[in-house]
Order: structure tokens, then sequence, then C-alpha cells
């Protein structure tokens, strides 16, 4: 099943995942002030159940913060939040042991092997049964794909392998959500694909991720929806094509005749055009472009190129935040 199909909110409320509620992490106006400054101002966050919620924003714009505050490791100054339909914290450790994280990832022994150092947090969990562990602890390396290697030591692992042990060790237990803070962060290519796949994996078992990150190419292919932090505040929120749907679509001409063009462009219902050398841009009003097309063509001018636009989701990121992206596969 896809992520999109399994973002139901729905059926996730049917079948009570999500305590009823439609949405797995719901906040109301989440706010954390550390001295003067307000890390985290105001936020709303909707995760709806069975998503694949991307958390973006530059380095500094409080998604780690907000995160935190979401699995009870720091105190929101104001604000509060349901996880799985359960108000926080009043209901932190029902809800908790649903919930799979990977905040600033476990500390792993580099001289034990993958399926050692499993062994070790397993056991360290109070709430973790030892009559199931070695069967969880299958599953779970079984899950990130890691049996084949469970017995080599961590210290060989690659950087990919290291952080799919770190997800490993957060669904030693059978999780509805899981919260990955940066996952790929500091990974190559390769890692990154390893984690975008494993997502998508656990997406398609129907459990809802929450994961940030600073770079959207790297996790819009798994996302089915994204919120948009900047300077503490979320500043967009949707379901992806919803959110590019809502982007304004740009017309561009290339002619010779720009001043030609923009007449008959300005009559046909074109706003705000503007000509730059050859290239004219403008937004497109009701006609369909073959009429703009035939318009220009009627009128004498040199149509050499024509095209709308529909702004990818990396401008309207940029144009958010301000943040340049890089493109990383
Ligand atoms: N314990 C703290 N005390 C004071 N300021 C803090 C603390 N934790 C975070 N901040 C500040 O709050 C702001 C938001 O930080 P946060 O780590 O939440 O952002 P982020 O989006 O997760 O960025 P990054 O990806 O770099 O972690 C930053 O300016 C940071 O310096």
């Amino acid at each position: 099943m896809p992520p999109s199909a399994a973002a139901d909110p729905a059926a996730a409320e049917a079948d009570g995942r999500s305590g009823g509620s439609p949405y797995a992490v719901e906040t109301r106006g989440l706010t954390k002030v550390f001295g003067k400054q307000r890390a985290v101002d105001g936020v709303d966050l909707r995760v709806p159940s069975g998503s694949v919620y991307g958390f973006l924003g530059p380095n500094g714009s409080g998604k780690t913060t907000t995160i935190r505050m979401l699995m009870g490791l720091v105190a929101p100054t104001s604000g509060d939040h349901d996880i799985l339909g359960q108000p926080m914290p009043a209901e932190l450790t029902s809800a908790l042991h649903r919930v799979g994280s990977l905040i600033e990832g476990p500390a792993f022994h580099a001289h034990l092997s993958g399926l050692a150092n499993l062994r070790r947090l397993d056991a360290a969990d109070a709430r973790s049964d030892a009559r199931t562990s070695a069967a969880r602890i299958g599953a779970a390396l079984e899950r990130v794909g890691l049996e084949p290697a469970a017995n080599k030591r961590f210290r060989a692992y690659s950087l990919g392998m290291k952080q799919r042990l770190a997800i490993a060790a957060a669904l030693l237990a059978p999780r509805d959500l899981l919260v990955l803070d940066e996952p790929t962060n500091g990974l190559d290519p390769q890692g990154t694909r390893e984690v975008r796949h494993l997502v998508a994996g656990l997406a398609a078992d129907g459990i809802t991720v929450l994961i940030s990150s600073h770079l959207l190419a790297e996790i819009q292919q798994i996302c089915t929806h994204v919120g948009v932090m900047s300077a503490g505040k979320l500043v967009a929120q949707g379901g992806i094509d919803e959110l590019r749907a809502g982007q304004t679509a740009e017309l561009v001409v290339h002619t010779p005749d720009p001043a030609d063009a923009m007449r008959v462009l300005s009559t046909a219902g074109v706003a705000a055009l503007a000509a730059d050398g050859e290239v004219v841009t403008g937004q497109p009003g009701g006609l369909p472009p073959e009429r703009l097309v035939a318009e220009l063509v009627a009128a004498g001018v040199r149509v050499r190129r024509f095209g709308i636009d529909r702004p990818s989701l990396e401008d309207l990121y940029v144009s958010l935040t301000g943040e340049g992206f890089e493109v990383r596969q």
C-alpha cells in the first residue's frame, strides 16, 4: 500500500489507532521560549494518522524543540498537544509506548554487534518483556533489512546501516507512530536512499511517520504531507498535492517582441506582466494556454517558447523559509 493510501484519517479514527482522533499528532499553540527567544511560537501541528509528515525547516527553525516537546522531553512554555488522541503530558506513559522515536539517537557500543546492541537496549527498557525479546529483536532487524549484518560489529556498519539500526531500536515494540528527527542528516546518498526506502515501507505497514529534515529534496518523495517551520513558526502545512495546487502558476513567453506580447496578453487577462529582455512573465487569467498562443500569433507576435509553470514544492519551501536547498538523491 503506498503511503498516500495509508493516510486515511477516517480509517485510523474508525479502528482506534489514534484514540478516535483523525490526527496522530495535534498541537495547539505550542510555544517554547528560551530566555528572550521564542524557539517555537504558537505551532498548530496536525499530523494525519497514516501519513508520512515531512517536518521541514532550516537549521535552528525550531523542529527539534517541537519534537522534544511532543515526546515529553521538554515542557512547553504554553500550548498543549495530543499524541495518538491522548492528551499530553497527562497520558504520557500510555501514549508513548506506542510511539517509537529517533531524536538524539541511541548510544550504540562500537565494539558490539548490531544484535548485541539491540539486546542491551531492550533489556534496559523496563516495559519490555524478556520472554518476547528475541522475537521482537529479530523482527526489528528484519524490518530494517539488517539480519544479514546482525552479528557484525557496529563500527563496521555504514552510516546508512547505523541509522537503520537506530530505527530498529525504535521498533523494538509495535508502534503506531514513529518520530524521526533528521534521520538522513550526515548520510551519503546511498544511506539517504536506504532510510527513505525503510520509511516508505513502514508507512505502507500503516505506521504514521513524522520525519524532520532541513532538506526537502531528501524526503519529499515519501511524504504525503508537509509542515514548514521558519523562525519558530509553522508557515505552511498540508497535503503535498494541496500545497502544490495552492501555488500560483506562472506564464513564461520567450519572444523578440516583448512590448507587443505584453499588450496582447494584458488584453487577454494576464496579470502581473513583466518583461526581462525577451522573456515575458505573468499570471495567466481564465483563458486556456492554447487561446493565449492563438491571440499572440494572430497579433503577429513571434513566439519562440511558451509555457505555464507551476512552481515546485522547492520553490514554495525557498519562498517560505528564504532557504536555499541542496539537491541530493
Ligand atoms: N536548550 C536550549 N537553550 C537555549 N536555546 C535553545 C535550546 N534548544 C534550542 N535552542 C534554540 O532554539 C532555536 C531552535 O532550535 P532547534 O534545535 O529546535 O531548531 P531545529 O530546527 O531543530 O534546528 P537543527 O536542525 O539545527 O536542530 C535555535 O535558535 C536554538 O539555538
